[in-house]
């Protein structure tokens, strides 16, 4: 089975802190795999790993089984590597359908010559709505992105992830502040999505955990506790005692 994602012995302290230490996961394509450690158990600080954002001390990362793990983030990008951004920080004052197609233009080349006019960019527009259909954000495409209610505007920032067309999607918590309604909503579209995508999602929420990840490893002051699919994960004692009762029973 083809490999999506690969690392061995990530580290990275500051100082004498070890922030992550000796993190070692594998992620077979098609992956739905959940991140999860009570706060500050280096999660953010593992996808910065992944990104590029950060250098490791040690260790090193594969995406489809070539190694990555000294490239800058845009070579990974390239390679097929995307995450979420808020969306504040990025084109907050386009139309939705705007938003996805100068992300599609970036990907295929197009972006140098965006500014004559998106309007003339078919192929480009045609991909857009097949994209904001598939993530339910057709009936949104004219509205500025802005002015979208927050759980609307974290799918955006998935389908401007998604324009990429990345092997492996790496979502950092894409559900929080959400209300329940909604981010169940996220989850679905990301469930729904095709198995040529592997995620890795990081996730507060234990019933959305527990609900869409097929396997999760559990993190712990920076190491990784245990891994399993999520009914080893919930019997597992060492795992509810971290989580003190906010695991499902299983
Ligand atoms: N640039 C930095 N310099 C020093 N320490 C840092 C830096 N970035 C993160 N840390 C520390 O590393 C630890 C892990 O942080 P990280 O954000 O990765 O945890 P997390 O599991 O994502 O937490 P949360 O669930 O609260 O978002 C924390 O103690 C944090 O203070």
């Amino acid at each position: 089975m083809t490999t999506a994602l690969r690392t061995e012995g990530l580290s990275k302290s500051w100082g004498g802190f070890v922030a992550n230490s000796q993190i070692s996961l594998s992620l077979p394509k098609g992956a739905r795999h959940a991140l999860i450690g009570p706060n500050g158990a280096g999660k953010s600080t593992f996808i910065n790993l992944l990104t590029g954002v950060l250098a490791p001390s040690s260790g090193e990362v594969f995406l489809m089984g070539e190694r990555v793990t000294h490239l800058a983030p845009h070579e990974r990008v390239k390679r097929g590597m995307a995450r979420t951004f808020q969306i504040n920080t990025l084109f907050p004052g386009l139309t939705v359908l705007e938003s996805v197609v100068l992300a599609i233009c970036e990907r295929s080349g197009a972006a140098r010559i965006w500014h004559r006019t998106v309007a003339g960019r078919r192929a480009e527009i045609d991909e857009a709505w097949d994209l904001l259909a598939r993530l339910h954000l057709d009936r949104d495409a004219d509205r500025p992105t802005r002015s979208l209610p927050y759980g609307r505007q974290r799918l955006v920032e998935i389908a401007l992830a998604l324009a990429a067309r990345p092997k492996l999607l790496l979502l950092d918590e894409p559900a929080a502040g959400i209300p329940t309604g909604e981010s169940s909503e996220i989850f679905d579209v990301i469930a729904g999505l095709p198995d040529d995508v592997t995620i890795l999602f990081i996730e507060h929420d234990m019933d959305l955990v527990f609900r869409f990840a097929r396997r999760i490893t559990v993190l712990v002051g920076g190491k990784p506790l245990t891994e399993g699919t999520p009914d080893e994960i919930a019997a597992d004692p060492r795992v509810r005692e971290v989580y003190l009762g906010e695991l499902p029973h299983v």
